[in-house]
């Protein structure tokens, strides 16, 4: 089983995936981050680093697919491959800091590896409004997150937005994240199992 968690940044992706692979044993794949050679340089200079950081964060999340399907086990994922390029790759194209050329040639090969990959058989959307990221981001305090913009932000909410509206590869969860504290509720967390639960039906 492939489960996914997707969601804007801040939106407390990594923090679920950790508690829903605590609670199902499930085992967890992390985003490239901590050890991503283009991400703090990325932030200091998107123009100059958007397409090497698009191609890096294309080929770890297409290996990450392929281990997931190698493994046989399941599996909860924080972040897709979908939004690398519908969301962050396009973004960056229609904010003019990856070139159409450039987005032309990530697009191709996007559009290539898509042919091999499976859509999660659940993908949880955790929705949160721009204020609500902004203070989550600030919490997480990485240094070189400080330079992210409230446009940045708000122009991939409504990227999200969107394509959430029209995802249709497999089964979808929309949970409104600002609504609810599933670290410091049990109950909403319980809540959040509940629904999980429901829409797994007969695949647990
Ligand atoms: N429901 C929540 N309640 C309180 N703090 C949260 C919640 N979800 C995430 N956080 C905090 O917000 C920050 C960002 O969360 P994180 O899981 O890293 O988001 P993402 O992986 O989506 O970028 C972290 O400091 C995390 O502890
Ligand atoms: N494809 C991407 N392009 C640009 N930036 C990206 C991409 N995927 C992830 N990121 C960034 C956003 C955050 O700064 C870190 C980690 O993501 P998060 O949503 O906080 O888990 O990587």
């Amino acid at each position: 089983m492939h489960i996914a968690v997707t969601g804007n940044i801040g939106a407390g992706k990594t923090t679920l995936t950790t508690m829903l692979s605590k609670h199902y044993g499930w085992e967890a794949q992390f985003e490239d981050v901590d050890h991503n050679p283009y991400l703090e340089d990325f932030y200091a200079d998107m123009s100059k680093w958007s397409f090497a950081l698009q191609i890096y964060f294309l080929g770890s999340r297409f290996r990450q697919v392929k281990e997931i399907r190698d493994s046989g086990k399941s599996v909860i994922q924080d972040r897709t491959i979908y939004e690398d390029a519908h969301i962050f790759a396009e973004n960056l194209n229609d904010m003019e800091l990856l070139t159409d050329r450039d987005f032309a040639n990530y697009s191709s090969v996007f559009h290539l590896m898509k042919s091999f990959v499976s859509a999660p058989d659940l993908l949880i959307y955790l929705k949160s409004d721009v204020p609500n990221l902004v203070k989550k981001i600030y919490k997480r305090g990485r240094d070189y997150e400080a330079s992210i913009s409230i446009e940045y932000l708000s122009k991939l909410n409504q990227k999200y937005e969107s394509w959430i509206a029209e995802y249709s590869e497999g089964k979808l969860l929309v949970i409104e994240v600002d609504d609810l504290d599933f670290v410091e509720r049990p109950e909403d967390f319980g809540l959040i199992l509940q629904r999980i639960e429901t829409e797994l039906h007969g695949l647990f």
